[in-house]
């Protein structure tokens, strides 16, 4: 697979969702993330503005939800339009039936992981999901610097889908730009969620551009564009 790049709205301004998604229309997914005020120490959007957005753009939604209780939400999201939905480790109740439910349902069903959270107790977990998210922050906020620490889970995390030969996304969020996604990618994620350095960048559309390329260079897994 060629590598990915998914702008995340949390950067964007929410009052020209539609404008924000066709600045970044060259992008692979639209990074959503929804937050409850409980999870995560920040509240954003939910099923109604996902809703919107999907029939606003054509880029498919990448729903990142830092929710409690994804159990019984997660599922609206893939009803709202979502072709994937990403749900925390730390939060699901019932992470296996919850990735198949979102399967059934006719999305990508995607998992979570905080910092502090390490894969190997999920190892077995891996083959009921589409992608794995690897946080490089503390889930809640755009614009926060990014966790180096965070590059030998990355590391590990790969070799496990390789093991198991999995076709598996490997997705990082937090901190990714131009200083950091060569890092990500030679650790071997290949899906990138930028923020800031995607909507604070003059050009958007050349800032997605510009970070798909260093990261197809700097690729040890991904096939380049
Ligand atoms: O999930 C997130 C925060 O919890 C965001 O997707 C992430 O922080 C993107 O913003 P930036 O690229 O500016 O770090
Ligand atoms: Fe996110």
């Amino acid at each position: 697979m060629a590598v990915q790049i998914n702008p995340s709205i949390l950067s964007a301004d929410f009052a020209r969702l539609a404008d924000e998604a066709q600045a970044v229309a060259g992008a692979d997914w639209l990074h959503v993330d929804v937050m409850d005020n409980h999870f995560v120490p920040n509240l954003t959007l939910g099923v109604p503005v996902v809703e919107s957005l999907a029939r606003a753009t054509d880029t498919p939604l990448d729903c990142h939800l830092m929710i409690e209780n994804p159990d019984r939400w997660a599922p609206q999201y893939v009803e709202a339009g979502a072709g994937s939905v990403t749900f925390h480790a730390e939060a699901a109740h019932a992470p296996v039936r919850l990735a198949r439910e979102i399967r059934a349902k006719g999305a990508r069903a995607s998992m979570a992981l905080k910092p502090a959270t390490p894969i190997e107790p999920y190892e077995d977990l891996l083959p009921e999901l589409d992608m794995l998210l690897i946080m490089t922050v503390e889930p809640g906020f755009g614009g926060q610097a990014f966790l180096d620490i965070m590059l030998p889970k990355i590391r590990r995390t790969r070799e496990l889908i390789s093991k198991h030969g999995l076709e598996l996304w490997l997705q990082v969020d937090g901190g990714v730009s131009a200083s950091t996604i060569e890092r990500c990618a030679e650790a071997g994620a290949d899906v990138f969620v930028a923020g800031s350095a995607v909507y604070g960048a003059s050009d958007p559309a050349e800032a997605v551009r510009a970070l798909r390329e260093q990261a197809a260079a700097a690729s040890t897994w991904a096939c380049g564009h």
